[in-house]
């Protein structure tokens, strides 16, 4: 199949979303925003060797997996998801079927949140590379900002943390292990936070995150960008008993660090914490609340306290690429 008649292939034969002028076929996409919405932008990237090898992931997850770490950002936003569009480096040695697999993973994906695919470029190369950008739209002035954490505000957490780590650990080991299947499943197909964050759009002021390199990176981030300092209580965490049956070190490493969880990590007015309960509740997700904001204008950071009281400062030890 030439490049022509995979594009052909690849494009909907109907379009979802109301304020797509244009589609695939043109020189660009055109969208008309419909007024009183900001839109919002967002671009991840999956490299073979990085972000997967034909061991961890086959061609359906790595569809599923790239539109949810870019799904997952526009949650961290609060936004509605709208239009994606992708840019794959397809190596020479790849089936047609392989490829029509990648993109009905990201289809299966785009349709829960009506999507729609509405461009991109393809080129061949050495190894696969697949880059997607999203976009959605968030009502004005409502988007979720790392910088809007104060002190005082709870903290919580999405889900549960190192799932995703302990599942990648367990397929790289060729481990068996209890439930394993499930560790797995969330490792190679996430479930972004999109309903929830949708569901607390009416509140003025919500800090959140997306936890995709480990939540010592993202809590290092909230605390940087909003001046203050996080206080997290280990003891808290949302960690499955599986994980718990490790080391403190072992957990630690995929709770902390091990990166590719897709859970929200956000922080809220101590008043406003029944509404997020409740958005938790309407939308099926779990929340903990995880600890509470602190002033630290001077020093910003984020303290993990042990079971044990003592406080320690977590650093920055999530996934770094450079
Ligand atoms: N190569 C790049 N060129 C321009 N902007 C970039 C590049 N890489 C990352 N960014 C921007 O830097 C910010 C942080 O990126 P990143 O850490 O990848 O975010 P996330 O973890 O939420 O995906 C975002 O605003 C992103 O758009
Ligand atoms: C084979 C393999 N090795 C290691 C990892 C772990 N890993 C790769 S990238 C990454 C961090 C998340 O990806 P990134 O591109 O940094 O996402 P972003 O923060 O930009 O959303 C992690 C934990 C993996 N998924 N697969
Ligand atoms: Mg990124
Ligand atoms: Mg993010
Ligand atoms: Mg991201």
């Amino acid at each position: 199949m030439d490049e022509f008649s995979f594009i052909d292939s690849i494009t909907q034969k109907y379009y979802r979303q109301s304020s797509l002028i244009k589609g695939i076929g043109d020189d660009a996409a055109v969208v008309r925003p419909v007024n009183g919405f900001d839109m919002i932008t967002a671009s991840d990237t999956m490299v073979e060797g990085i972000h997967f090898r034909l061991t961890t992931m086959n061609p359906y997850h790595i569809g599923y997996r790239i539109l949810g770490a870019n799904l997952s950002d526009l949650a961290a936003m609060g936004c509605d998801p709208a239009y994606y569009m992708v840019s794959i480096v397809i190596p020479k040695n790849w089936s047609q079927k392989q490829l029509e697999e990648v993109y009905s993973g990201m289809h299966d994906h785009a349709r829960q949140y009506q999507m729609d695919l509405i461009g991109g470029d393809t080129v061949s190369g050495n190894e696969l590379v697949i880059t997607v950008t999203v976009y959605g739209y968030v009502p004005k002035n409502r988007s979720r900002y790392r910088s809007y954490a104060y002190e005082g505000d709870y903290i919580f957490v999405t889900g549960h943390l190192g799932d995703s780590a302990y599942g990648l650990h367990l397929l790289l080991e060729q481990k068996k292990a209890e439930n394993r299947d499930y560790f797995i499943r969330r490792h190679q197909m996430p479930n972004p936070r999109v309903h929830f964050a949708q569901e607390l759009q009416s509140l003025k002021r919500l800090c959140l995150n997306d936890v995709s390199d480990g939540i010592a990176s993202e809590a290092n981030e909230i605390a940087q960008a909003s001046r203050i300092s996080l206080e997290l209580n280990y003891s808290a965490f949302p960690i499955r008993p599986e994980i718990k049956q490790y080391s403190l070190e072992d957990q630690k490493k995929w709770v902390l660090s091990g990166g590719e969880d897709f859970e929200l990590l956000g922080t809220v007015a101590k008043e406003d914490w029944v509404k997020v309960q409740a958005a938790a509740d309407k939308t099926n997700t779990k929340v903990t609340n995880i600890g509470v904001v602190k002033e630290s204008r001077n020093n910003p950071q984020v303290l993990l306290i042990q079971s044990n009281g003592q406080k320690e400062k977590l650093k920055r030890s999530g996934y770094v690429h450079l």
